[in-house]
């Protein structure tokens, strides 16, 4: 019986195509997780490219010299020419400080970034899938957020180098789709968190876990009312290998609606590592979004995707990554 298992599962991996996967940005957070899964099944050969702005070989230490996987330093504002069959296309700085850092970088990254990606997805006859974002929707006016909301951004703020520099992306995205036929898949993330993000990377939740063991008062930036919803990696990825597998184009909002204020996620996180650490209101930023939810219907309904894992089931799994990483090991009490 086993056998006959054996001999059909070897049937079926064997009518799967071979697949030369191209990740750009795939040292980051997201983008070597999502290496992880790719590299799991013996029909991928990964092909990894990054700057190492935010990114590091570190992430993907495991797969370097393995024979199906390869890593190249090079920035997505240049002309690439490899054959692939897949472009999972992530190359960009993410959490607003460094997206901020260089604005003009920022943008190059997502209008020339995503144009060079395009065009080479056109000459192999690639499929390209985009990390678009929920920033789209920018202050949103609207809540929860569906795909046919058309968001408010500012275009001249401090964080329209990300924003609308994905917004464009996401047009340049529809028109090759529509003027040069190329199979196009858009994801709009919402907040992830998980292992592997920079300690010191400035969002929310490493932030806040980062201060809490190291017994720091908890950043909160005023009023503390603003929400965000948050998804753990694992069902990040596992979301964006169905939308890029999948039938449909997209934009598909893919995130966990569990929505939480800010001043909520430090108590959470309070509670998770150190009840004694203080949270201190700080100042915040401009055009900083009030709220965020995704509405993810259209992920259910096409992909057949919802995340799994809830804020409180992933924080932990966060926390020992962290204190590996920060040499703080968890106290027992006896
Ligand atoms: N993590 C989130 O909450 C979130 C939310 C919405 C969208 N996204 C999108 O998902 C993608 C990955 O985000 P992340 O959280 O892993 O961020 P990250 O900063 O950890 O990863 C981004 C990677 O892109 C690389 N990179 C940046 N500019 C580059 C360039 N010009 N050329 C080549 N490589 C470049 C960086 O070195 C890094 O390895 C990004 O496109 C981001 O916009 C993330
Ligand atoms: O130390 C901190 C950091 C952040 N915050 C607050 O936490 C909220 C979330 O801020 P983050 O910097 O983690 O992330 P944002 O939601 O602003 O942007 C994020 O969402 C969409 C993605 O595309 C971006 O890549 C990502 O950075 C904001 O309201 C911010 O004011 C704090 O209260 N304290």
């Amino acid at each position: 019986m086993l056998s006959a298992y054996h001999a059909f599962a070897e049937i079926l991996s064997s009518l799967q195509p071979n697949l030369r996967i191209l990740v750009t940005g795939g040292a980051g957070f997201i983008g070597s997780h999502l290496v992880d899964k790719l590299m799991e099944n013996e029909k991928n050969e990964v092909i990894v490219v990054d700057n190492y702005f935010t990114g590091s070989k570190d992430n993907l230490k495991k797969w370097i010299g393995h024979p199906r996987f390869e890593l190249i330093r090079h920035d997505v504002t240049e002309k690439l020419l490899v054959e692939v069959d897949q472009i999972f296309h992530l190359a960009c700085p993410a959490s607003p400080i460094f997206y901020k850092y260089n604005p003009v970088k920022t943008i190059k990254t997502n209008v020339i970034g995503t144009l060079n990606m395009l065009g080479l997805a056109k000459r192999v006859g690639a499929r390209i899938l985009l990390t678009s974002t929920s920033e789209v929707y920018g202050d949103p006016l609207e809540h929860p957020q569906k795909e046919e909301y058309w968001g408010n951004v500012n275009p001249i703020g401090v964080r329209s180098c990300y924003d609308e520099g994905k917004r464009v992306a996401e047009t340049l995205m529809f028109d090759y789709h529509r003027q040069h036929g190329i199979e196009i898949r858009i994801a709009r993330i919402f907040n992830t968190y998980g292992p592997r993000m920079n300690i010191d990377d400035g969002r929310v939740v490493s932030n806040f876990i980062a201060q809490a063991i190291r017994g720091e008062p908890l950043t909160v930036q005023s009023p503390g009312t603003q929400t965000r919803s948050f998804c753990y990696v694992s069902d990040m990825v596992d979301g964006l290998i169905r939308l890029m597998e999948g039938e449909h184009t997209g934009p598909i909002n893919i995130g966990n609606p569990g929505e939480f204020t800010m001043m909520e996620l430090a108590e959470a996180v309070k509670e998770l590592i150190d009840p004694a650490v203080p949270v201190k209101i700080v100042e915040n930023t401009p055009d900083d979004p009030r709220q965020r939810k995704p509405n993810i219907t259209k992920a259910k309904e096409l992909l057949g995707w919802e995340p799994k894992i809830t804020l409180r089931e992933g924080l932990p799994l966060m926390e020992d990554d962290f204190r590996q990483r920060l040499g703080v090991p968890k106290k027992h009490i006896n």
